[in-house]
C-alpha cells in the first residue's frame, strides 16, 4: 500500500475520539452483548445518581458522590472500548482515503464499433469493453491486456516503486485500475463493471464498511454472553445473602461489582484484535478478501506448494544437451531449437538461448514460419510444432514423451532412462526431444532451490503444519527437490486436478489447507482451499476464485499469510485468557473486603488489606476501566508468535496471560486503593 508505514497519527487519534461517543449508540452498541450491559449499567448508576431511591431503600444525600463516580467510571469503560474500536479502523479509514484519491475522475480511450477510438469517462466502462492506454497515462480500469507490451507503475497499489512488466499473453497479462503506464502502449480487454473495481473492494476492505464478525468471533461474543449471564446470576444473589447476614448492599455498588466480574477487557478489545489483523495482513501488501479467509489461514494445517517458482528460484534453465541412442548431439541441438521455436516459456527462450550461445545450428528459421505451433499446457507436459510435411516435433516431460512415441508406434532408446534418471537426481528437470516417433536426446532444465527454505519448512513444522510440493515434474527430480527443501510430502506429475484431488482429501480428513496459485486451471483448486493466495498478476478467474490477493505476486508469502493469521488467533487466545483470569481474580480481591464489616470472620480473607468495601468497589472497577487502553498496543500489535508446538504454546500463554491474569488485579487494585485513600475519596 502507498502508506503501509501509517501509524497511528494524531488525526486518527482525534476522530476515533469521536467515534467512540458515536459508538454509544446502543443499536450499534448491543453487538457486543459484554459492553452493552457496562453501558446499561451506566444508564442506570446514571439514574440513582439523581434518584438514589429510584429502587427502593432510604439512601440519603451521601450516597449520591458515590453514585455519581461509579457512572462516570462505567462511562469512561465504555468509552475506552469504543475507543479501541474506532483506532483500529482508524488506519484503515486513512488508508481508504489514500487510495481514494488515486480514483479521480480519469478518461479513458474506448474502441467504439468502427474500430476508432473515442473519449468516454472512466466510470462509464464496462465489462468487455476495449479500451487503449498511452504511455503516461493512468489505466482506467482492470482488465486483461489483449495486445501490447509495456512496463506499469504500480506504487499506487503496491507501495512498489519499481515497474513491473504488463503484455498480453501469459501470466502477466492482467492490471489494475489505478496504475500508471509508463512505456509503449496497451490495449486491454477490462474485466469488471463499475463499483466492482479492484480498488473499490481494496477500499470496502480497509475501511471495515463490509467487515463481517468472523464465525470464531460469533463464537466467543456468544461464549462471552454466557459468562456475563453466570456473573448476573452470581451478583443477584449476593443481595439477599447480604440480608440474611443482616448487611446490606446498594445497587450501584453490585453494578460494578458486576462490571468487574463480567469480561470486559475482551469484550472491549475483540474487534479491534480482529480488525487489527486485517490491517497487518493488508500491511504485507496481502488483500484478504474477509476477515474469515485471515482466521482460516490461522488455523491452516495443510500448506500446499508449487515447486518452481516457489521452491526452486524457477528461471528454469536449458543448460546441458544429452543425446541418446545413435544420435548426435547436433542432431539434437537442431531438433530442441525446433522443437522451442513458438515456445515464449521461459524454459523454451533458453533452448534456444543454450544452443545459440554453446552450439552451432544450420537451422533456417525462415522456413518453419508455417509451422503449426503446438503450445505447451500443464496437462499435456509437451511443446512443439507440427510442421506442413507432417512431420512432428516435441519437447516435453519424459514420461510424457515416452507414451507420446508409444502411442505412435515408435521405439524408445536404452540409454534415455539412465540419462534421464542422472538429471533428475541432481534435482534437474529433464526434458525430452523427439521428432518422428525418435527421441533424439534430452535438454537438462537446471532449477535452484531458494535459499532459506529448509530453515522456514522447519517453522512450519514446528507450528504444526504439514507442506506438500506438488509439480509437474518426474518423481525422481520431485523426491530430490522435496528432500532437499525439506518438505513433508511430494506429489509428481501433477496434473491441475491432481491438487484438486489432494486438497479435497486433507479436507475429508477435517484439516484445513492453504494454497497459492495465478493460473487460470489454477482456479477450481484455489476455491476449493479454505486459503487460496493468487498472485496479483494472476488471471481475473484466479483472482475471483481465491480469498487474498498478494501484490507483491511472491507466492512463498503464503508462509507469513499463515503466520499472520495464526497471531491473530493467539493474540485473541491470549487476551481472552487474560481476560478471564483478571475476572475471577477481581472477585477474590474484592469480595472479603465487600463483606468484612457484615462478617468479621471474613476479615482473615481480606488479604489485600483494602481500606473499605467502597474503596475496593472503586479500586476495582477504576482498574477494570484502565486495563483496556493498557492492553490496546498489544491487541493491536499481536502477541508475539513463536512458531512452537500447539501445547506448549498453550501452556507458555496460560503460563504468561493466565497467571498474570490473576496477579496483575491483586497489584493493581491495592495500588489505586492505596491512591484513593491517600486523596482522601476512599469513602466518598
Ligand atoms: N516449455 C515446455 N515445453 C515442454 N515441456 C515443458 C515445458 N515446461 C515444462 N515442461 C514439462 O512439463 C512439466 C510440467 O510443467 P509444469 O509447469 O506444469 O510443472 P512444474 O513447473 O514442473 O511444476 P510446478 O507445478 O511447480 O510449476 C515439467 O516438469 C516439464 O517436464
Ligand atoms: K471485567
Ligand atoms: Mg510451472
Amino acid at each position: 500500500m502507498s502508506n503501509k508505514k501509517q501509524s497511528v497519527t494524531k488525526d486518527i487519534f482525534k476522530i476515533a475520539v469521536v467515534d467512540a461517543f458515536k459508538k454509544l449508540d446502543p443499536r450499534v452498541m448491543i453487538r457486543n452483548p459484554v459492553m452493552f450491559v457496562v453501558e446499561i449499567g451506566f444508564v442506570v448508576t446514571l439514574l440513582l445518581s439523581f434518584m438514589p431511591n429510584l429502587f427502593g431503600g432510604n439512601y440519603g444525600a451521601k450516597q449520591i458522590p458515590f453514585n455519581v463516580v461509579i457512572s462516570f467510571i462505567l462511562l469512561i469503560t465504555v468509552l475506552l472500548g469504543n475507543f479501541a474500536e474506532a483506532i483500529a479502523e482508524g488506519r484503515g479509514k486513512a488508508q481508504a482515503e489514500s487510495l481514494r484519491r488515486t480514483k479521480t475522475d480519469l478518461m479513458a480511450q474506448r474502441r467504439s464499433k468502427d474500430d476508432s477510438y473515442e473519449s468516454v469517462p472512466a466510470s462509464t466502462l464496462r465489462k468487455g469493453d476495449i479500451i487503449r492506454v498511452l504511455a503516461g497515462e493512468m489505466i482506467p480500469a482492470d482488465g486483461e491486456v489483449k495486445e501490447g507490451l509495456g512496463s506499469v507503475d504500480e506504487s499506487a497499489i503496491t507501495g512498489e516503486s519499481a515497474p513491473v512488466i504488463r503484455g498480453a499473453g501469459g501470466d502477466f497479462s492482467s492490471v489494475t485500475g489505478g496504475t500508471k503506464l509508463l512505456s509503449d502502449q496497451l490495449v486491454i480487454e477490462v474485466a469488471v463493471n463499475p463499483g466492482e473495481s479492484f480498488l473499490d473492494k481494496m477500499i470496502g476492505l480497509v475501511e471495515g464498511a463490509s467487515r463481517q464478525k468472523t464465525p470464531n468471533e460469533i463464537a466467543l461474543t456468544v461464549l462471552l454472553a454466557g459468562l456475563t449471564l453466570i456473573f448476573l446470576i452470581v451478583v443477584l444473589t449476593l443481595s439477599p445473602f447480604a440480608n440474611y447476614v443482616k448487611g446490606s448492599i446498594d445497587t450501584v455498588s453490585l453494578i460494578a461489582l458486576l462490571v468487574c466480574l463480567i469480561p470486559t477487557t475482551i469484550g472491549a478489545l475483540l474487534s479491534a484484535i480482529g480488525i487489527a489483523g486485517m490491517d497487518r495482513i493488508i500491511r504485507f501488501n496481502v488483500v484478504a478478501k474477509s476477515g474469515k479467509a485471515v482466521e482460516a489461514a490461522g488455523d491452516v494445517n495443510t500448506l500446499i506448494l508449487d515447486k518452481t517458482g516457489t521452491i526452486t528460484i524457477g528461471n528454469r534453465l536449458a543448460s546441458q544437451f544429452i543425446p541418446v541412442g545413435s544420435h548426435s548431439l547436433s542432431e539434437l541441438v537442431n531438433v530442441a531449437v525446433l522443437s522451442s521455436l513458438f515456445d515464449e516459456t521461459p524454459e523454451g527462450r533458453s533452448v534456444i538461448d543454450l544452443a545459440h550461445k554453446e552450439y552451432e545450428f544450420g537451422l533456417q528459421l525462415e522456413d518453419y514460419n508455417d509451422a503449426e505451433n503446438v503450445e505447451f499446457s500443464a496437462d499435456t507436459r509437451m511443446s512443439g510444432l507440427n510442421l506442413q510435411d507432417g512431420t512432428v516435433v516435441r519437447k516435453g516431460a519424459v514420461d510424457a514423451i515416452k507414451q507420446f512415441i508409444k502411442n505412435k508406434g515408435g521405439r524408445i532408446p536404452e540409454d534415455l532412462d539412465a540419462k534421464k534418471e542422472r538429471i533428475a537426481k541432481e534435482g534437474g528437470t529433464p526434458l525430452a526431444v523427439t521428432k518422428d516417433q525418435e527421441v533424439f536426446g534430452l535438454i537438462y532444465l537446471k532449477d535452484i532451490i531458494k535459499s532459506g527454505m529448509r530453515q522456514r519448512f522447519e517453522e512450519l513444522r514446528k507450528m504444526g503444519i504439514k507442506t506438500v510440493m506438488c509439480t509437474g515434474d518426474n518423481p525422481l527430480t520431485a523426491s530430490t527437490i522435496a528432500l532437499e527443501a525439506g518438505v513433508d510430502d511430494f506429489i509428481e506429475e501433477a496434473k491441475p486436478e491432481d491438487k484438486m484431488r489432494l486438497i479435497k482429501k486433507e479436507q475429508s480428513q477435517g484439516k484445513l489447507v492453504a494454497m497459492s496459485g495465478d493460473g487460470t486451471n489454477d482456479a477450481p483448486a484455489l476455491a476449493q482451499a479454505d486459503v487460496g493466495l493468487v498472485m496479483n498478476t494472476g488471471t481475473t478467474a484466479a483472482k475471483e476464485a481465491g480469498n487474498m490477493v498478494d501484490l507483491d505476486s511472491d507466492p512463498t508469502k503464503l508462509i507469513e499469510v499463515v503466520s499472520i493469521g495464526k497471531q491473530l488467533l493467539i493474540t485473541r487466545g491470549s487476551i481472552t485468557t487474560f481476560s478471564i483470569a483478571n475476572d475471577v481474580a477481581k472477585y477474590f480481591a474484592i469480595l472479603p473486603a465487600m463483606f468484612a464489616t457484615m462478617i468479621p470472620q471474613l476479615q482473615i480473607l481480606n488479604i489485600m488489606g483494602l481500606t473499605s468495601p467502597r474503596s475496593a468497589i472503586l479500586s476495582a472497577i477504576i482498574f477494570n476501566a484502565l486495563i483496556i487502553p493498557a492492553l490496546i498496543p498489544l491487541a493491536m500489535k499481536g502477541v508475539k508468535y513463536r512458531p512452537i508446538g500447539a501445547t506448549s504454546l498453550l501452556m507458555r500463554n496460560l503460563m504468561i496471560y493466565g497467571l498474570g491474569g490473576i496477579l496483575v488485579p491483586f497489584v493493581g487494585i491495592k495500588l489505586i486503593d492505596i491512591i484513593i485513600t491517600a486523596l482522601g475519596i476512599a469513602n466518598i
